[in-house]
């Protein structure tokens, strides 16, 4: 029996770019695979399972390859060279539906009825997976893999109920995509090719992040579209904003066209079809049941609801989101843990790698000098080991070194983002003490993690959540540590919207499910 050594896992990565084909030998070449290689590669912290392109250009045929392993594995040069075309989509997967095999890597490609075909690449997870994909099969439309994102493929490539001139005029693939977003409310960011325009989408509560970029020093329109804006730099983008909360975006000769929004509201016609929507293989306590939405209920006035775990973890510090960069959130959290839980000592040191921001602003607030206690090795990647103590503590070990000359005699500050299973802590607290700490404080900037998250990331069951097993009290103890303190929610939201801004009218607002409980759609355990 082994244990694996994981915390959480990222959401996937979506990339898109549309360049408007030449009109003369004056304008610059420009290559969209290269660049969506380059823009994928920025994105790999969101999933290293699969990656996968599909280019296409003014001949109409897309051209794609897919592929186990990081961007850099799946596609060379040679591979590279024959994705030709003016725009391109591309994806990076961490699975959270139907497994890490290669018929769930995306972007999905299928034909439709009017001869085109559409290719689509998704981040996040469908809450009402399942009721969907009965739905389709008992269309009599077969499925080729338990995945969510297929799904989203199977229902684009039907045109939408009602009138339509579809045939006439080739696919009204706007109306599609707004007739997915009504029968699946969450969560979603979508990049899709069909015809000669990208796409990008975002569910209607904004639970995955969406950015449009342009690329810069060319003169015809060229743009990009992506989860994070911290891979614009490598391909000489500039950030124009983020696709709002269920909005549809179209990218083509045309520009940045906002083509529709649908408001926050979850108007599946069969709305019973919504319950039971967990997967499942999913065990017992990660099943969920949502709520239909009263349909009397003014929907529009439900706030958005933005992973508030895309700044506390996920995210790149230098990507932009909400208008504010990632690090300086990161920074306010480690503030506003100084200023609720502060503690003498000698120097605030981070857990690498995620934390530092934090801990910078924490050693900021309380005026104590940050320094790095501890030493990653980047090339250590999941942990598989026995399941003694012994051997996990040497599977931490194997990540993180002692700079011992910053330990020795120092009463220290460890500054973590979050505790998962509380795998990482303890041995790091032991680390420190061998190497000579007079006192360890453990300071968390998010509050505890204890819920799952139905909305595309792998949080642990709640069993498996030491928040779940442990009251806060007890874990200072636990670790071996002087003492421990987590910043509060209200703490952690301050943060994020003292300077978050958002064109919505609403404003910005924040899913914070797996700490509070309390999921942007009902949920009924
Ligand atoms: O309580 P645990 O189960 O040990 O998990 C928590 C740790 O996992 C994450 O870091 P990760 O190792 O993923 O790396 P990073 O900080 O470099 O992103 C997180 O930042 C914590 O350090
Ligand atoms: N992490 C993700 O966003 C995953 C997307 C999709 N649910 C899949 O499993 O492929
Ligand atoms: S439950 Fe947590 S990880 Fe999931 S979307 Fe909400 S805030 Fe993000
Ligand atoms: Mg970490």
């Amino acid at each position: 029996m082994v244990l694996e050594l994981e915390h959480l896992h990222e959401a996937c990565g979506v990339f898109g770019i549309y360049v408007e084909p030449k009109t003369s030998d004056n304008q610059p070449d420009i290559d969209v695979a290269q660049i969506t290689s380059l823009g994928l590669s920025g994105l790999q912290h969101r999933g290293q399972e699969s990656a996968g392109m599909v280019t296409s250009g003014t001949d109409g045929k897309l051209r794609s390859h897919k592929g186990f392993g990081l961007v850099d594995q799946v596609f060379s040069p040679a591979t590279l060279s024959g994705l030709t075309g003016n725009m391109a989509i591309g994806h990076n997967r961490y699975a959270t539906a139907g497994g890490s095999t290669l018929s769930c890597s995306q972007p999905f490609i299928l034909k439709t009825l009017t001869g085109n075909y559409i290719a689509v690449a998704h981040n996040g997870q469908l809450t009402n997976h399942d009721a969907l994909s009965q739905r389709i099969m008992q269309h009599g439309v077969g499925l080729s893999s338990d995945s969510d994102s297929e799904i989203i493929a199977q229902i684009l490539c039907s045109p939408p109920a009602g009138p339509h001139s579809e045939h006439v005029h080739g696919i009204d693939f706007a109306s599609r995509l707004k007739s997915f977003m009504q029968m699946a409310a969450t969560a979603y960011s979508l990049v899709a090719l069909c015809d000669t325009s990208v796409y990008a989408v975002r569910d209607p509560f904004g639970n995955r992040p969406l950015s449009v970029g342009r690329l810069r020093g060319v003169e015809r329109n060229a743009w990009v579209v992506a989860s994070e804006t911290c891979c614009f730099s490598a391909i000489g983008a500039e950030v124009v904003r983020e696709v709002l909360p269920g909005e549809i975006v179209r990218l083509d000769c045309d520009g940045l066209t906002s083509v529709l929004t649908v408001p926050r509201v979850n108007r599946m016609p069969d709305q019973t079809a919504l319950r039971h929507t967990s997967r499942s293989s999913r065990p017992p306590s990660r099943q969920a049941t949502l709520s239909a939405a009263s349909s009397t209920q003014d929907l529009s006035e439900i706030p958005a609801a933005f992973c508030i775990f895309e700044y506390v973890y996920f995210s790149q510090p230098e990507s932009i989101l909400e208008g504010q960069m990632v690090h300086s959130v990161r920074q306010r959290c480690g503030a506003r843990l100084a200023r609720e839980a502060p503690i003498e000592a000698d120097v605030v040191s981070t857990v690498p790698t995620s934390a530092t921001a934090a801990a910078i602003g924490f050693a900021h607030a309380m005026g104590i000098g940050y320094n790095e206690v501890l030493s990653k090795n980047n090339y250590v990647g999941r942990t598989f080991i026995k399941p003694d103590d012994r051997m996990r503590k040497l599977g931490v070990l194997k990540k993180f070194a002692p700079i011992t000359e910053n330990i020795k005699g120092k009463r220290i500050v460890i500054v973590d983002d979050s505790i998962v299973r509380g795998t990482t802590m303890g041995p790091i607290i032991d680390l420190l003490r061998q190497a000579g700490a007079l006192e360890v404080h453990i300071r968390i900037a998010s509050p505890p993690l204890k819920y799952p998250c139905y909305m595309g990331i792998n949080i642990p069951t709640r069993e498996e959540l030491i928040a779940n097993r442990m009251a806060v009290e007890d874990m200072a103890a636990h670790f071996g540590a002087d003492s421990l303190a987590y910043l509060s929610l209200d703490g952690l939201k301050s943060a994020v919207l003292e300077k978050a801004v958002s064109a919505d009218p609403q404003g910005p607002a924040h899913c914070t499910a797996c700490l509070s409980g309390d999921y942007p759609v009902e949920l009924d355990w």
